[in-house]
């Protein structure tokens, strides 16, 4: 027996088309119909949801579709030129027209995989982003940044591609582990800080309902910050300079990702590029001490770090000088000077970088 659609919400973001993210619950009879007119479909899904991606390739065979299914590697593996490489030899084989239609089934590792096949195979062909994370249902498989890694950084390739639709079926995170779940608030609490300080308001009044897959405190969460992220991209889905705002924590973020091999989740990593960008916008005078002490609280709330390993500034350093917001030699970081003022910090002076990092630092003097 199937469980009737339930859409709580539709948020529409306006890229160089027009496209709805929904939000509910038993979504998967809204597949078909936004399939539309595509003979094929190639459904990319990690292998912790196979057995739920066979689910819906016998919806989608049903409908009279054609479904051609990869499993990829987990994670942030998927995210590499051998792994899209794979991908483009199945399309081939499948001889798939720019009328057929990707979908990514997956956390954002596989959305943004989905996402950069679908605009490199044929020149761009539809993607529907189907994402099973709070983490890619709030950020990754809205607004069409897609890419891959390489050794030298995190998204170094990629291209702007938005989708045709996002679903947002929040019944997948019942069966997501409490670490992805929490990984995911990260991005939730960047919105909170830039744009929406509600989202801070509901998770610190209750931040074990905040953490309840699809109860109603969540529901909201998500809603609220896929609102943040559409306006954004409608407003500059290229980043010539708003979009950056969506980058907050994520200089230092990424930094910590490629020092650690990719093995940190993003939103962990996420968490703490926000502590640290908080001291450094506190370091030069932007934001009151309070503020910055709110972010190590919220994020403490649910659970999700706010220090980074001592002796590391040297590495971290270097990787954040491959940041895409750095011009040239110079650094630039998303700061705030207030809440929900976010700005940019163009080459702030080392020594207040450095101070920063000592301040969220395992072991430093200030633990
Ligand atoms: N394109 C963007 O705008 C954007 C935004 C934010 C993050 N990202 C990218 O997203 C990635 C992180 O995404 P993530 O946190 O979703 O990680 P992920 O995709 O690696 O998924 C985390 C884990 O959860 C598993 N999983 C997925 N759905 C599940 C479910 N419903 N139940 C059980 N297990 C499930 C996956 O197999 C994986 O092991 C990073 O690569 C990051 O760079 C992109
Ligand atoms: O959508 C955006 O723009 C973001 O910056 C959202 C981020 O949460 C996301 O991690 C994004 O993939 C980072 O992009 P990058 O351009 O810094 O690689
Ligand atoms: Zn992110």
């Amino acid at each position: 027996m199937t469980t009737a659609s339930q859409v709580h919400a539709r948020v529409p973001v306006r890229a160089e088309h027009e496209y709805d993210v929904l939000i509910g619950t038993d979504l998967l009879a809204e597949l078909p119909a936004l399939v539309g007119e595509a003979a094929r479909v190639f459904l990319m899904h990690p292998p912790s949801l196979s057995a739920r991606a066979r689910e819906v390739a016998g919806t989608l065979t049903e409908a009279g579709y054609q479904v051609v299914t990869e499993e990829l590697p987990d994670g942030e593996q998927a995210k590499t030129a051998e792994t899209a490489a794979r991908c483009w030899a199945s399309l081939g084989r499948a001889a798939f027209t720019r009328t057929d239609v990707v979908i990514g089934l997956g956390g954002g590792a596989t959305t943004d995989l989905a996402g950069f096949v679908a605009a490199t195979w044929l020149r761009g062909v539809r993607v529907i982003q189907v994402p099973t994370t709070l983490l890619a249902m709030v950020d990754a498989a809205v607004g069409g940044k897609t890419g891959i890694n390489t050794a030298e950084g995190k998204n170094l390739v990629g291209a702007f591609h938005s989708p045709s639709a996002v679903v947002c079926d929040l019944t997948w995170l019942r069966m997501l582990d409490a670490v992805d779940l929490r990984a995911g608030m990260a991005e939730v609490i960047k919105c909170g800080f830039i744009a929406d300080p509600r989202i801070l308001e509901l998770v610190e009044s209750d931040p074990e309902a905040a953490l309840v897959p699809d109860g109603p405190v969540l529901t909201e969460l998500v809603e609220r910050a896929v609102r943040v992220k559409a306006e954004v991209v409608s407003a500059d889905l290229k980043e010539s300079s708003l979009r950056e705002v969506l980058n907050y924590g994520h200089t230092f973020g990424h930094a910590i990702e490629l020092h650690e091999g990719f093995r940190w989740r993003h939103g962990e990593a996420v968490a703490v590029g926000m502590v640290f960008v908080a001291e450094l916008a506190h370091r030069a005078g932007l934001i009151d001490a309070e503020l910055a002490e709110r972010h190590r609280h919220v994020l403490d709330l649910v659970g999700l770090p706010t220090r980074y390993r001592a002796g590391t500034w040297d590495a971290l350093r270097t990787a954040m000088s491959r940041d895409k917001k750095t011009r040239g030699a110079t650094l630039r970081f998303v700061v705030l000077e207030g809440l929900a003022r976010p700005t940019r910090l163009t080459g702030p002076d080392p020594a207040l970088l450095e101070a920063s990092y000592a301040a969220i630092s395992e072991g430093s003097d200030d633990d």
